[in-house]
């Protein structure tokens, strides 16, 4: 399972002073050396944390595949072909949200979701549509040409853990679909080291995207520590 650390709010942080420490390309090259195998971003329209010079500085500097978050808008598809990421994740994104509420509409969504889709996989690029996991959405998300799905893990995460079942038989069932129709199956969004296991264990579940609780945590332990942790309780998961 790759585990790749979304470093969107060591920028955060970082903009609070709007200078230039903490650098997220540093605390992406970390989280790398700590084992993590890939980095996430999410270049949102507002820019509330990670910003354009940020994405083309961790495409140059980092040496791990990068997962660029972003809305399906014309201004973010541009980017993307030109920074050229590894991957992009295309999420629903609403200005007065804290953070992302939930999966992309894929059932509603307009013409140009295909039209991004289509020029994002004809660059080469993988792509992903970040989705509830709910079965129509993902067909929805494989006839449209994705190539993975990311479950949005949120409802899961956030529950208390004697509430967490049945979310999270709903993600086995997602991800189930997800592989039946021929997409891979990543997942992410609030995940902490007392839920990361169940999310782990789904073995349909090739990728795991894991920032805002990690990042935290780094406050406390250091961020290869966290990360480090954060690996080895994926790790036992998988291993059951
Ligand atoms: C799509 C998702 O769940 C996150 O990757 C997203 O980046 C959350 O947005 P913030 O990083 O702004 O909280
Ligand atoms: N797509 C999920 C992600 O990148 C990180 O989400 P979170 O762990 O910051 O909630």
């Amino acid at each position: 399972m790759v585990l790749s650390i979304n470093v969107d709010h060591v920028a955060t942080l970082r903009n609070a002073r709007g200078g230039h420490f903490p650098d997220p390309v540093a605390a992406a090259q970390a989280c790398i050396e700590a084992g993590a195998e890939g980095i996430t971003i999410h270049l949102r329209e507002d820019r509330r944390h990670i910003r354009d010079r940020d994405v083309e500085r961790m495409k140059a500097e980092v040496a791990a595949p990068l997962n660029l978050e972003m809305a399906a808008t014309e201004e973010m598809v541009a980017i993307a072909l030109r920074v050229m990421p590894h991957a992009v994740c295309l999420v629903p994104e609403k200005r007065q949200e804290l953070t992302t509420e939930g999966g992309l509409d894929v059932l509603n969504a307009g013409p140009f979701l295909a039209e991004a889709l289509k020029r994002l996989n004809g660059a080469g690029i993988r792509t992903s549509l970040f989705v509830e996991a709910d079965a129509a959405p993902i067909e929805r998300a494989a006839a449209l040409g994705a190539a993975c799905v990311e479950l949005h893990t949120g409802l899961y995460a956030d529950a208390a853990p004697d509430s967490r079942a049945p979310h999270l038989a709903r993600l086995r069932a997602g991800a189930a679909v997800a592989v039946g129709a021929g997409l891979q199956c990543h997942a992410g969004h609030g995940l902490d080291y007392g839920c990361v296991g169940g999310v782990a264990a789904i073995p349909e579940v090739t990728e795991v995207s894991i920032g805002h609780f990690l990042i935290s945590q780094s406050v406390f332990e250091g961020i290869g520590s966290a990360v480090r942790r954060m690996l080895a309780l994926i790790d036992e998961a998988r291993a059951g």
